[in-house]
């Protein structure tokens, strides 16, 4: 696949540091904790399903969190969050697997792994109940997707468009994350979500991602269709602390 052309110069050195990766000697086998269980606990319960991330730094943030990640994990449970997500690219994120390790030990919310995986033994990093599969990285989508339900993870496959989300839904993908943010120039533009959510079938399920900070966008996403949200920066860096700005969003609904 043409992965590097006509993408955003961060990414491609995203992707150069995924592909010298050391390849780990054992291959994982995951007991994952059920994620569209998570978000139907957090829907009758009254919360909007949101997947807060723990996102030190990133390609588009000035400067690196230097918070305990595992105590920013619990006040995100704290403040609703369905689900976490674990940035584990060390380079441009500021992630690790060990940050992954040490904060799925201390919640009991399935914990989703943020990285950019393009081969089978990148899967065999680190224990996670989900990971993540950018379908413009990934050669051999449905190859992907098998080898990482063989180890016992469940797979948010992310897409841009509407051509993407064809090739994910063609994969078997049963819960597809939409990203606001374009790749190529890593703008953020919310009708994204809205262009290609119409198109994705009911039984899927629907993530939006990225670019989602206020109470209002969150609702916009929802009303759009989003049956969960992806939040890094709105949240860890958002105007109060992390348990008020993830359940500003979980609560959002009604605004
Ligand atoms: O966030 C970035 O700057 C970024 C740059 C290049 C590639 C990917 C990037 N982000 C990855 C993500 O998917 C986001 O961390 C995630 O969707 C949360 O986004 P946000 O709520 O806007 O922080």
């Amino acid at each position: 696949m043409d992965s590097i052309e006509g993408l955003a110069p961060a990414v491609a050195s995203i992707l150069d540091a995924a592909r010298a990766r050391p390849t780990p000697d054992e291959r994982v086998a995951v007991t994952p904790r059920d994620l569209r269980a998570a978000f139907a606990r957090a829907e009758s319960d009254g919360r909007v399903p949101v997947i807060a991330e723990v996102k030190p730094t990133s390609p588009t943030t000035e400067g690196t969190d230097e918070r305990d990640p595992v105590e920013l994990a619990r006040e995100m449970v704290d403040g609703g969050a369905a689900a976490l997500s674990v940035l584990t690219e060390p380079e441009h994120f500021g992630g690790s697997v060990e940050t992954l390790r040490r904060v799925r030990e201390a919640v009991d919310v399935p914990v989703l792994r943020k990285d950019f995986l393009l081969e089978e033994s990148h899967l065999d990093a680190v224990e996670a109940d989900v990971v993540l599969l950018i379908v413009r990285f990934v050669d051999d989508l449905p190859g992907m997707l098998a080898a990482a339900r063989d180890r016992g993870f469940q797979v948010l496959v992310e897409v841009h468009d509407e051509a993407e989300l064809e090739r994910a839904l063609d994969a078997g993908a049963d819960v597809v994350g939409v990203n606001n943010r374009d790749l190529a120039n890593l703008v953020v533009n919310l009708e994204t979500f809205e262009s290609v959510a119409p198109h994705v079938p009911d039984d899927v399920t629907l993530v939006a991602e990225s670019g989602i900070a206020l109470p209002a966008e969150a609702a916009r996403m929802r009303r759009a269709g989003a049956d969960a949200l992806l939040v890094g920066t709105g949240i860890v860096r958002g105007p109060s602390d992390v348990t008020e700005n993830t359940r500003r969003l979980t609560t959002s609904m009604t605004q």
